[in-house]
This record gives structure tokens, sequence and C-alpha cells, in this order.
């Protein structure tokens, strides 16, 4: 396998060159048994900056967000969250930390209503208040969920339960959003608005994404830089402009 192109990089737009790593990985390998699924992956993610990992199913993409927010144990390589060793902490601690992970399927509690869902998300919280003001900021971003915020999760639409994910993710205004298929089972347009949202929300906020998206034309117009994954190897990471852009690329690397 040839190294990973990187030199079109250098051309991704200012102001994320210039910032600091926010997550850093390095050589890092993890799987479910004896044979890992992931290798010698690098990447790095900078406050404000969307990377969109890409690739076949059964690359690796699910299992990297996994092992980054602790759910598959890494076994080799290193992982650094704003500078802090996150191999050494805890699944239970990451959201304090300010990592959101949303798994793809959501993971919304169907018993639950929309408002219980959410406060889940903020009930690490010590200020009443500051969780107030962290729910009334999601309702104002999903409107949607305000008028259901009654309902029970199963009542929901798959758009609805999307949102009420990323909703409980973002209640916790985290620093890193780790979200794996956003657009899985939704109509093109509710998938437009919630990367949309993230756009958004990263020129607010500073938020930054690493999105797993299958749809890779969705994907590529929001994010900055594409990693592509192939047999759980980085085999290309590009600017999101150059994989777009580039034919040659874009046959190469996605098919497509
Ligand atoms: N819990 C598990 N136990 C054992 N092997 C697993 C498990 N989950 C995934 N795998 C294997 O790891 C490899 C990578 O799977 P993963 O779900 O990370 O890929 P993916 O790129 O997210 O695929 P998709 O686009 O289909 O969701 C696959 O070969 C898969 O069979």
């Amino acid at each position: 396998m040839s190294a990973p192109e990187t030199g079109r990089l250098d051309r991704l737009d200012e102001p994320y060159r210039k910032k600091k790593p926010l997550l850093e990985v390095e050589g890092l390998t993890a799987g479910y048994g004896a044979a890992p699924v992931l290798h010698d992956v690098c990447l790095t993610v900078r406050p404000g900056e969307i990377v969109a990992v890409l690739g076949a199913n059964g690359a690796g993409k699910t299992t990297l967000l996994r092992t980054l927010s602790g759910l598959v144990r890494a076994d080799g390589g290193r992982i650094a969250f704003d500078g802090e060793d996150l191999r050494k902490v805890r699944v239970e601690q990451m959201v304090r930390l300010g990592i959101a992970h949303v798994p793809e399927g959501r993971g919304v509690v169907t018993e639950l209503t929309v408002d219980e869902n959410l406060r889940l998300g903020g009930l690490w919280r010590r200020d009443r208040a500051d969780a107030t003001r962290a729910l009334s900021e999601v309702y104002d971003l999903f409107p949607a969920l305000a008028q259901r915020r009654a309902s029970a999760g199963h009542q929901l639409s798959g758009g609805e339960r999307q949102m009420l994910a990323l909703g409980r993710a973002l209640i916790g205004r985290p620093r890193l959003l780790l979200l794996d298929e956003p657009s899985l089972g939704l109509a093109p347009r509710i998938t437009a608005q919630i990367l949309a949202l993230l756009r958004d929300l990263r020129e607010r906020t500073g938020l930054a994404v690493l999105l797993v998206e299958q749809n890779v034309r969705s994907a590529l117009a929001i994010a900055d830089e594409g990693i592509v994954l192939s047999l759980g190897r980085v085999v290309t990471r590009n600017s999101a402009a150059d994989l777009r852009d580039d034919a040659d690329l874009r046959h190469a690397y996605l098919g497509f």
C-alpha cells in the first residue's frame, strides 16, 4: 500500500491550518480480537475543522470512532485530545473532557421523552441553571424537537430521532463531535439540514467534527478535509475541495 497522499493538505483554508490540533491520532491499531481492524491510522482534527472519514463498507470507519471514544480498546498508537492521552481516559469521562460520540443507529432511549433524553446528555452539569440554558439552546437549534418535547422517543420520525441524538450530544457543549452516519435512513432534505447545522455550529462555536458518512458528496460538501480508509488503513488524506473536484482522486479513492 502506498503512503497516504498528504501534500495537498497545505492548501486547506486558513485559519484552520494554523490552529493547534485538538485531536491527534498516530499509529493507531485496534480491533475486536486477534486480527486488528485498524492499522497504523494517523489523523488530526483542529478546532473548528470538519474532517470526513470515508471508505467502503467494512473499511473500519465505525471502529475508528468507537476506538477514539474508548468503546474499543486501542492495541497500539497514540490518541491525544488537547494534549491529553485519551487512552488513559475512561469512557464516562469523555463527555466532561469535551468529546461527544453520536453512534450509528442513534442511541435514543425510546421509552423516555425528548426532554428526558436531552436532560440525560446534561446530567453531569452541576449547575441546574446552566443545564436549563443548554437545553433551551438545543431547542433553539432544533425547533422540531421543542414542539415534541413531551413525546416519547419511539413516537419520533427517523429525522427527529437523529436530531435528538445530535441535540443530546450538543447539550454537553462538546469541543469535538464524533458523528457516525448521520444520514442513515434519512430523506436527503433532512440530511442536508443536519449537515448545514454542523457547518453553522462550527462557524459559530468552533466545534470540531469527525464525520463518518456513506453519502460522500454530502460529507465533502461541508468538510474541510477528507480521509479515506481502506481495509483499516488511511489510503489518502486530502482537502475536501480536492476530493470533490479532482476526478482522478475521486476515481482512485472513492470509486466515482
Ligand atoms: N463488534 C465487532 N466484532 C468483531 N468484528 C467487528 C465488530 N464490528 C465490526 N467488526 C468488523 O470490523 C471491520 C470494520 O467494521 P466497521 O463497522 O468499523 O466498518 P465501517 O467502515 O464502519 O463499515 P460500514 O460502512 O458498513 O458501517 C469489519 O470487517 C467488521 O466485520
